[in-house]
């Protein structure tokens, strides 16, 4: 066994030659550029500390993921779940190997909108006093709880969920109900099986007035024995594209009496006599865990490109196949210049959206933990336009990518054992949670044109939307590597496009549509203009953070060219806007084209290393085809060995159906 210890994989036997040979010849030192991934060398050995402890427990082995039934998944992710609860106690992991351990679990776990959602809304939106029953009840999971909003019914607009908690002033208590059928709670993770309670939105009433939505305690079943209370039906909302473990459910309430104090009351609270209050400026206090998660859906978007990438470029380097050089030995899938195309320009994005996520979470926390704990909104409105854009244009990107990927391993990339496949099932879960993609892109618009609108009256724009008052001459773009000029381009391309999204806007307010009418009449427009903003926020940012980072030449350079390439793919992704906005004329475009091939070849020999730099233990990959050490073939036929269908030479089916017909025809 060799000791590679600039790699997360610690054991590995002999290397598919092949695999070696890029490794030998890459310009640059992958564990180098893990660390600058991972912001250095501490937090990266302490991530491979936590991801290699986690792995070398047979109850985190992922290998026969696959093949387990939904029964089988649910058992080995539950015993996952609480086997974490151990190591917070025996190992004194924190939130932090916490958090580490589910992102090397893609969040697979019985337990994780626990995790996820139900731990940060109390966080956020209950009193301390709250905070100091529910918290402890948490960590130790004697309460296992969801965040159930959605509705048979409604999911996308929340101001028609059905669902209501009436003030009952006798017994200071609010009674939940569930109006049929399409006010049952619908889809929230683990409420099928695992949870104990559920942070339940519902509308508020107080002596027949409505006061909108809140956020509810709901216990669902006694701790002891799991069985569900008096009032209430819980259970699993059946089969779904997913090989995710995720117990989705379904909830009624009839008649649920919940104390007074079950209500979420750090902005708003109902006194015992029954007035409604509410602290001032914190209209859409309820709304700030769905803004956390959809930032965090920005680092899922970029682990799932990061993963197939990953997988589908050290299949590309040790899969042989074709001819390229008459009479030569078959090439490495990857010397195809059109295998390539679809493998470097996604490894580009990859990186892009590195620093997108890097860019997204520290700005939440910066308006979160800075500037709304201090009572200070002026952001709020920004971070949600982002975050919500930002959302949907990486799932959307990083959904593309996975694809592309399974394609690009032919008929492998159909097995599971691919990796790629769950990657895809379970990713497109985040195209429509947590708010869906289109929806999403609106609320951007509609963040984008009032801002459009004041840059036009002279009025301030928000910090990301400075380029709608810079002054950009059209087609300057007269060296297609230089920086400035390709932000400059894309300033053009984005401004252009809200500009088109305001203009059609104010046409139809002219001939006399309502604003709704407009709005719907243009929101394909709409969507367009949020698209090119969010393309250009996230190729600009990859060449800021690029160009301001302090370290070694052959790292920078190799990230120069991923930035370039990158920017150069999305022009020509959307020549036909670039174009149209006169960003460039038509001879650029060519320019452009030719550009990217050229860093096609420059990249290519450094393409493996720029995958392992993202440092993925196998078991997180789980993937035969993007195995660390490339023995590719070897493991495809270890696990079909292992395929239960081959437990017995003889399926019993040929004995019971097909042996008494074969006696019968012989009568
Ligand atoms: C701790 C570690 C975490 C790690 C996480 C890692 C992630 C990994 C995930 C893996 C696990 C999988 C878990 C899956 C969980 C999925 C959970 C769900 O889907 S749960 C279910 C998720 N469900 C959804 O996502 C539902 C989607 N729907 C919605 O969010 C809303 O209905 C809406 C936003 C579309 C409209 O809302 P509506 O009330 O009709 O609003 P109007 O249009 O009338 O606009 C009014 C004004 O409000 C403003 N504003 C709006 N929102 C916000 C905000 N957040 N803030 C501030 N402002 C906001 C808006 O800008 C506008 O301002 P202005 O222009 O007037 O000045
Ligand atoms: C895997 C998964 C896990 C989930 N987990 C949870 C959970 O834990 N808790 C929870 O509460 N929920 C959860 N959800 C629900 C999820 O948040 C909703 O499904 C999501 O918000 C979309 O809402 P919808 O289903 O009502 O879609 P719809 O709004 O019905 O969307 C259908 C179509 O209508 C379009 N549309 C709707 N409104 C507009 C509009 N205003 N403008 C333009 N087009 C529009 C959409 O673009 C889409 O094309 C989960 C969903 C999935 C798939």
């Amino acid at each position: 066994m060799a000791l590679v210890e600039s790699s997360i994989n610690l054991e590995v036997g002999k290397v598919n030659p092949d695999l070696q040979k890029e490794r030998d010849g890459a310009s640059f030192n992958p564990n180098d550029m893990t660390l600058v991934l991972l912001g250095g060398p501490k937090r990266a050995q302490h991530r491979r500390e936590v991801v290699r402890q986690l792995f070398s427990d047979p109850v985190f082995n992922q290998e026969m993921r696959y093949s387990q039934s939904k029964t089988e998944r649910y058992d080995q992710a539950m015993h996952q779940s609480i086997r974490l609860a151990e190591y917070m106690i025996e190992k004194g992991w924190t939130d932090k190997e916490m958090q580490t351990a589910a992102v090397a679990l893609h969040y697979d776990l019985a337990t994780a909108v626990h995790a996820v959602m139900f731990v940060p809304t109390i966080l956020r939106l209950a009193t301390p006093e709250q905070q100091a029953e529910w918290l402890p009840q948490a960590a130790s999971f004697k309460m296992i709880g969801t965040y159930a909003q959605t509705e048979l019914g409604h999911g996308t607009n929340l101001k028609a969920l059905e669902t209501t908690a009436t003030y009952d002033r006798s017994s200071e208590c609010f009674i939940m109900n569930t109006p049929l059928p399409s006010g049952m709670k619908w889809w929230p993770g683990g409420l099928g099986k695992s949870t104990t309670h559920a942070l339940v939105t519902a509308n508020l009433i107080v002596d027949g007035q409505s006061h909108g939505f809140q956020v509810f305690l709901v216990q669902l079943r006694d701790v002891e024995t799991f069985e569900e209370l008096p009032g209430i039906e819980v259970g699993d909302i059946g089969p779904r594209i997913s090989v995710s473990v995720t117990d989705n459910g379904y909830l009624i309430m009839r008649n649920v009496k919940i104390p007074r104090n079950n209500m979420l009351s750090k902005y708003c609270t109902v006194t015992s006599e029954g007035k409604f209050l509410r602290q001032e400026g914190t209209a859409k206090s309820n709304y700030g865990t769905m803004m956390m998660v959809r930032a965090s859906i920005v680092d899922l978007a970029f682990q799932n490109t990061s993963q197939a990438v990953t997988i589908a470029t050290r299949y590309g380097a040790v899969r042989r196949q074709s001819e390229l050089k008459p009479g030569a030995k078959e090439p490495q899938i990857i010397d195809f210049v059109t295998q390539q195309y679809k493998l470097i320009p996604n490894i580009a994005l990859a990186y892009g959206l590195h620093f997108t996520k890097e860019y997204m979470l520290s700005y939440y926390h910066q308006v979160f933990e800075e500037e709304i704990q201090k009572g200070v909104y002026d952001s709020v409105p920004e971070l949600h336009s982002q975050s919500c854009g930002l959302k949907a244009y990486c799932t959307d990107l990083s959904m593309d990518t996975v694809e592309v990927c399974r394609r690009s391993c032919g008929g492998h990339g159909f097995m599971m054992a691919s990796g790629l496949c769950s990657l895809l099932m379970d990713g497109l879960g985040s195209v429509t949670y947590e708010g869906e993609n289109t929806v999403l892109y609106l609320q951007t618009a509609r963040f984008l044109m009032k801002n459009y609108a004041a840059a036009m009256q002279g009025g301030r724009t928000a910090r990301s939307l400075a380029f709608l008052t810079a002054n950009h001459p059209t087609c300057e773009l007269l060296d297609v590597f230089n920086l400035p000029q390709l932000q400059a381009v894309f300033d053009v391309r984005a401004k252009f496009m809200l500009e088109c999204g305001a203009v059609r806007m104010s046409e139809s307010l002219k001939n006399g549509r309502q604003q709704y009418e407009a709005w719907n009449e243009n929101s394909v427009e709409l969507v367009r203009a949020s698209k090119a903003y969010l393309d250009s926020f996230t190729a600009v940012n990859f060449m800021k953070r690029v160009s301001t980072l302090d370290i070694k030449p052959e790292l920078k350079d190799v990230l120069m060219k991923l930035c370039r390439l990158h920017a150069l793919h999305r022009i020509v992704s959307s020549a036909e806007e670039f174009l149209q906005s006169m960003a460039i004329n038509t001879k650029q475009l060519e320019d452009i084209r030719s550009a990217e091939i050229k860093l096609l070849a420059s990249l290519r020999p450094d393409a493996v290393a720029l995958v392992d730099s993202f440092d993925y233990h196998d078991q997180t990959l789980n993937s035969a085809l993007g195995r660390y050490d490339g023995n590719v073939y070897e493991k495809m036929y270890d696990l079909t060995k292992r395929n239960p269908m081959n437990e017995q030479s003889v399926h019993p089916a040929i004995h019971k159906y097909l042996k008494p017909f074969q006696a019968k025809a012989r009568l």
